[in-house]
């Protein structure tokens, strides 16, 4: 990767090495023309580099990073550049959709009409909503926000024996999103964990493999509800989305985030935008905001203000499947300076040998024009995990 550097007043070409850290920083200034903050407006951004700041030679955390004595400024590495057409973020207008789930799964079919029926629009004209009522106990939730903040805190070697060895890998430890392409690098470390149908689990910290048994199951549960409305709000029978995609063998990966407090947060980027590979996505965090999602073409910043609840995104799969009917959503994770901000990912996918097509039933009865071709789960999270994470680009390649 090649940067334009300010340095010395003269601006002159210097080779990155592919791992910033590998190499000593000896330059002054960056300048940097294409920035736009992405909190608010755009902006003409000088970067400092750590002239003085010496890195250890392997690093692969941020949370070591970020960690270091008197960081004023990021590294070159992990400046973002936002493109001109992503907007800055506002605040949400509209109010997210809740889904009550007791009255989804309610015996009342008056009630659980009137859900589905929100669904559909939640669906329809969000891809987002957070679901409440939802059976998974509140202590639960907050062991696995727990658990995995002690993931983290384990020293760099413990945690080095989870590191990422390739996408397959059912244990991954890591940080950015796949550094081999990447470019940059994101502000954020990770922890991925295949725990459905085969269930893995760290053997660190002591107590995680209970807490990730029961989430499994009992966010399994949660799912099999959505989507049971899901399919009927789609026209096809209650269970026709569960048998089409086997989820008895769905794959589920717990996904860990960890964004440090960043010193110039509105220079780097947590997660940059894309949408997930699976069906829904169950999103928890640690009280702190960063999550922002793309609606009706704006970015906008999403809070949690509704307590004990899961945000929930569609994706990609429920895309393919529902032929375009409903939408995977565009997703964004940024950073703060001031208070570490944890989020776990639940990704829910169908069984991965499942070729996953539009629903034969949509297609027939609706006569519709297929729009995508049929692809096995497990080939498609592959190829979203072994390329660089940009937008909603993978669909691209499933496309009729
Ligand atoms: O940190 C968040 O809120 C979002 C995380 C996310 O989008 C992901 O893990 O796919
Ligand atoms: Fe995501």
């Amino acid at each position: 990767m090649i940067g334009s550097f300010h340095w010395k007043k003269k601006t002159k070409k210097v080779a990155f090495t592919s791992n910033p850290f590998l190499s000593r920083v000896g330059w002054q200034s960056i300048l940097c023309t294409s920035y736009h903050n992405i909190h608010a407006s755009p902006i003409l951004h000088v970067v400092p580099t750590l002239a003085t700041c010496v890195y250890p030679l392997k690093m692969n955390s941020v949370k070591a990073l970020a960690e270091s004595p008197d960081l004023n400024h990021i590294p070159s590495i992990y400046a973002y550049s936002v493109n001109s057409t992503e907007l800055p973020a506002s605040d949400l207008q509209d109010a997210i959709p809740t889904i009550d789930f007791s009255l989804l799964t309610s015996a009342d079919p008056d009630l659980r009409s009137q859900m589905i029926r929100e669904l559909d629009t939640a669906c329809k004209d969000w891809g987002f909503f957070q679901v409440i009522n939802h059976g998974v106990p509140e202590a639960l939730m907050n062991k696995v926000i727990e658990k995995s903040a002690e993931f983290f805190d384990l020293t760099d070697d413990e945690k080095n024996e989870f590191e990422d060895k390739g996408v397959l890998d059912p244990i991954r430890y890591g940080t950015s999103f796949n550094t081999k392409k990447d470019g940059i690098l994101y502000w954020r470390d990770f922890l991925k964990v295949i725990i459905h149908p085969d269930f893995h689990y760290p053997n660190k910290p002591s107590g995680f493999r209970e807490v990730l048994m029961e989430y499994s199951k009992r966010t399994r549960e949660v799912v099999k509800g959505l989507l049971s409305g899901i399919s009927t709000s789609l026209g096809l029978d209650q269970a026709y989305v569960e048998k089409a995609l086997k989820l008895e063998s769905s794959l589920q990966i717990l996904v860990v985030n960890l964004y440090p407090p960043c010193p110039q947060p509105e220079l780097a980027m947590g997660l940059p935008p894309h949408s997930d590979h699976g069906l829904l996505t169950l999103l928890i965090n640690n009280g702190v905001s960063g999550l922002q999602i793309k609606h009706k073409g704006k970015w906008v910043n999403v809070n949690n203000d509704l307590p004990n609840s899961f945000l929930v995104n569609t994706a990609d799969q429920h895309q393919i499947f529902s032929n375009e009917k409903y939408k995977s959503v565009e997703h964004r994770a940024i950073v703060n300076n001031a208070v570490k901000r944890l989020s776990v990912a639940m990704a829910n996918g169908p069984s991965p040998d499942t070729a996953v097509e539009p629903a034969y039933k949509l297609l027939t009865e609706e006569r519709c024009k297929r729009a995508y071709n049929p692809m096995k789960y497990k080939e498609y999270v592959e190829m979203q995990q072994s390329n660089k994470l940009d937008g909603k680009t993978c669909l691209d390649k499933v496309r009729v």
